[in-house]
């Protein structure tokens, strides 16, 4: 059986009950959001209108081969990196700067070396100003959610890739952002691991209900995670397919849903991951 693909404009008819989006889950509005990385020749031109409105609590998966795009777009939400055309609005209000009411879990932990996982975790509340008891409280909630809460003492250095990570999503966690950006965040993981660590985020999601916005090379792991998907075409990184998941979570990586599903991206996927390739053997982009 073919899985059914349904465009996000489309009404939704879901397999599960519509995404209650939690309290102060965000919304964002891209609208034809366009980046240019330097000028005349050497220009590259990283994404081209590229138009999205995300609903409050949606769980957005960004999928395309590398260069198509999905970490400019994901740092110009976080406000790292300005657009240099169109804007995106976060309850209505430009995104001009990072702000605390989106955090962001990278590839590569980004955790304190030099501080335990308890001081990595309460760094942010820290530097809100937070009260020690109520940093205390929260800390031992995050920890607890995560199963940190043996792991506490422990420096990075002392932790598997997947106990990092784990570190890395209680630091966002903590700071309760109504949106959070994931850049890779599993990529560096073996199979397992990521697994494990994908069914605590879509628990953490499921409880929180957060705006999740999250990028991947994995078609699997976006078909695992997504409510949505947002296929990204290679330089000029333009939005090639945007399509409602509509199976019903758990998902189950065996069925032919997922599969029909999986094929569908792969094809798609594949047409951007050719142009890569062509480009980097011609050393240039093909617009
Ligand atoms: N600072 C920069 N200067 C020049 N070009 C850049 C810069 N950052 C990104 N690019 C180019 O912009 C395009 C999009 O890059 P981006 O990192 O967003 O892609 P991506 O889809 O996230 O790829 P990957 O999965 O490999 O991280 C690429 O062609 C990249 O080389």
């Amino acid at each position: 059986m073919t899985a059914q693909v349904k465009t996000a404009t489309a009404p939704l008819r879901r397999a599960e009950p519509a995404a209650r989006p939690g309290p102060g889950a965000a919304e964002i509005a891209i609208e034809n959001a366009s980046k240019v990385f330097g000028t005349g020749e050497g220009a590259v031109v990283a994404l081209d209108g590229v138009s999205a409105a995300i609903p409050g609590g949606q769980f957005v998966c960004l999928l395309g081969p590398s260069g198509c795009g999905k970490s400019t777009l994901l740092n110009a939400i976080a406000g790292f990196s300005p657009l240099t055309g169109g804007s995106i609005r976060m309850n209505g209000r430009p995104v001009v700067d990072p702000g605390p009411e989106r955090g962001m879990v990278f590839q590569e932990y980004a955790l304190f070396p030099w501080m335990t996982v308890e001081q990595n975790i309460r760094f942010g509340l820290d530097i809100k100003g937070v009260a020690r008891s109520e940093a205390d409280a929260v800390v031992a909630r995050i920890a607890q959610k995560l199963g940190l809460s043996d792991f506490l003492g422990r420096f990075p250095k002392d932790l598997s890739g997947g106990m990092r990570q784990r570190v890395a999503i209680a630091r966002i966690l903590a700071l309760d952002p109504p949106v959070m950006l994931m850049d890779e965040p599993f990529g560096a993981l073996d199979a397992l691991t990521r697994r494990t660590l994908q069914d605590e985020l879509l628990r953490i999601w499921a409880e929180y209900r957060k705006t999740i916005v999250f990028v991947t090379h994995s078609i699997e792991e976006a078909i695992y995670l997504a409510d949505r998907i947002v296929v990204l075409t290679y330089r000029p990184g333009r939005m090639k397919r945007d399509l409602i998941v509509p199976l019903a979570r758990p998902r189950d990586t065996a069925s032919a849903e997922f599969n029909a599903l999986k094929r569908e991206l792969a094809g798609l996927v594949m047409e951007e991951q050719q142009r890569f390739t062509q480009a980097e053997l011609t050393g240039s982009a093909v617009d």
